[in-house]
């Protein structure tokens, strides 16, 4: 049969409120041509993020509602940990609040000022805290992740060249951790093939400097191994999946992604001390090491979703879903980040607007635009994500001027996606008439959360 049944029916649904043009022109005037800042309730089609934005199961949602909250080791801690320990292969684990809770943890425990982490490019909070624990930065992503247009399937890998350099240039004491991230965010959710990671933690075995996995997106990671590694096809997702764990010594995990929760996110290490330290730092920040400022009710809806997000009907529908949003833009000439990612479509929107300087917002304005013509809200993934640079105070100019349209898990049906693609045809048919934005209000961090802009 050519089309893929969907392995879920709806049970809930949550009214959406349809706007008119002139109520969007309104409310994005107040929002100062920045989507972080709408309103929700002015948001058709949420298209932000997906973190903490899917729907869970009638199982996550009757597990929640049976969770006792007893203080300190109880039900829900021992079934989380078992879970994760089963799941992902790490004898040690810690729940944190959200992800970057988890790497301001790990960046502070492993971190001393003045080492560098090497990283397959970044990502805004995981550079945050490495750089907040005094890290040097470091991006030895392949060449290809830099250019949208590039045509490879795992655009995510680290290059194990530039890797050996930096090892060679700084010496082996000096790297802190190597940062490999799973589905590369900020590239546009490009997948790391099995053989990579190999490479890699090879080289890490070899001068005795730590792997730490950002694992957020693992599981979708692990449906692109599947799907596109030679000699992949034939194998399990969760088989693929602890082997691709078994190569780190930790992992950071936004469980807002891949577990399908609305909060929650954890720590996995292989080593005693190490947790020991991460526990002591994070009952000062994070909470006490039986829930990571979390309910109880969370810790039992992250286990639930552990075991749901490695079903290979789930992982295809989804990754799928996003592939068919690609496939309408696509089509009609939109410029896209090739191949689609797991999470997301990025359109690039330097070549959307090829007319407009980068230091004019381009993304931040085919934002606004696309919002304006579908109620649909995206996100910019460009010059204002990127910030300033600490030394000179000018912009950082990165080669990725994208729109990110991302897309929550199990929420949105094949209509939602042809509403928004009719928006974003209807917009690239009026490109040329496009102008740029003028920054009015900018924050001194983390700018592209609350800065204002007005049209030129
Ligand atoms: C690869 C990766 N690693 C860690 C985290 C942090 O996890 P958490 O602290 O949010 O739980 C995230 C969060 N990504 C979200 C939310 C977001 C956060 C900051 C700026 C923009 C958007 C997004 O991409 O939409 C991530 O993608």
């Amino acid at each position: 049969p050519e089309v893929q049944p969907e392995p879920y029916r709806i049970k809930a649904i949550e009214p959406l409120v349809l706007t008119t043009r002139a109520q969007r022109e309104a409310a994005l005037r107040e929002a100062g041509w920045n989507t972080f800042l709408l309103r929700s309730q002015d948001v058709y089609i949420d298209f932000l993020t997906d973190s903490g934005t899917s729907a869970m199961s009638s199982v996550q949602w009757a597990e929640m509602m049976r969770a006792a909250e007893t203080l300190s080791y109880s039900a829900a801690y021992h079934r989380f940990v078992e879970t994760i320990q089963e799941v992902y292969g790490f004898p040690y684990v810690l729940p944190t609040h959200q992800g970057r809770a988890a790497e301001h943890v790990l960046s502070q425990v492993l971190i001393r000022p003045g080492q560098y982490v090497a990283n397959n490019m970044y990502f805004t909070t995981t550079r945050e805290h490495q750089e907040r624990a005094g890290g040097i930065f470091v991006d030895v992503i392949i060449d290809e992740a830099h250019d949208p247009a590039a045509h490879h399937p795992f655009k995510g890998n680290m290059d194990p060249e530039k890797l050996r350099d930096l090892i060679r240039r700084v010496g082996p004491e000096q790297v802190a951790y190597v940062c490999l991230e799973l589905n590369v965010n900020m590239a546009g959710g490009q997948p790391v093939s099995l053989e990579n990671v190999r490479t890699v933690a090879q080289l890490c075995r070899e001068f005795g400097i730590p792997l730490i996995f950002d694992a957020t997106r693992a599981a979708e990671n692990a449906y692109f191994i599947k799907a596109r590694e030679p000699g992949m096809q034939d194998r399990a997702i969760p088989d693929i999946f602890r082997e691709l764990m078994s190569y780190a010594d930790g992992i950071t995990v936004s469980a807002k992604k891949d577990l399908l929760v609305n909060i929650g996110g954890f720590l996995a290490v292989r080593d005693a001390a190490l947790y020991r330290r991460m526990e002591q730092f994070a009952l000062r920040f994070e909470g006490h090491p039986a829930d990571g400022g979390l309910a109880r009710r969370d810790l039992v809806a992250m286990a639930q979703g552990a075991r749901e997000m490695l079903d290979v009907n789930y992982l295809r529908s989804r990754i799928e879903q996003v592939a068919y949003l690609a496939a309408a833009l696509r089509k009609a000439g939109v410029p896209i980040v090739e191949p689609p990612g797991g999470h997301a479509v990025f359109i690039d929107a330097r070549r959307f607007l090829p007319h407009l300087p980068q230091d004019q917002f381009p993304a931040q304005r085919l934002a606004g635009e696309i919002y304006l013509a579908a109620g649909v809200r995206a996100m910019e993934r460009g010059i204002v994500s990127a910030g300033r640079d600490p030394e000179t105070g000018q912009h950082k100019y990165p080669r990725l001027e994208l729109v990110r349209l991302t897309i929550p898990r199990r929420v949105y049906t094949q209509r939602h996606l042809d509403v928004a693609a009719e928006g974003i045809l209807d917009v690239f048919a009026r490109r040329e008439q496009i102008g740029g934005l003028r920054m009015v209000f900018e924050p001194p961090v983390l700018r592209f959360f609350t800065a204002r802009f007005e049209p030129m």
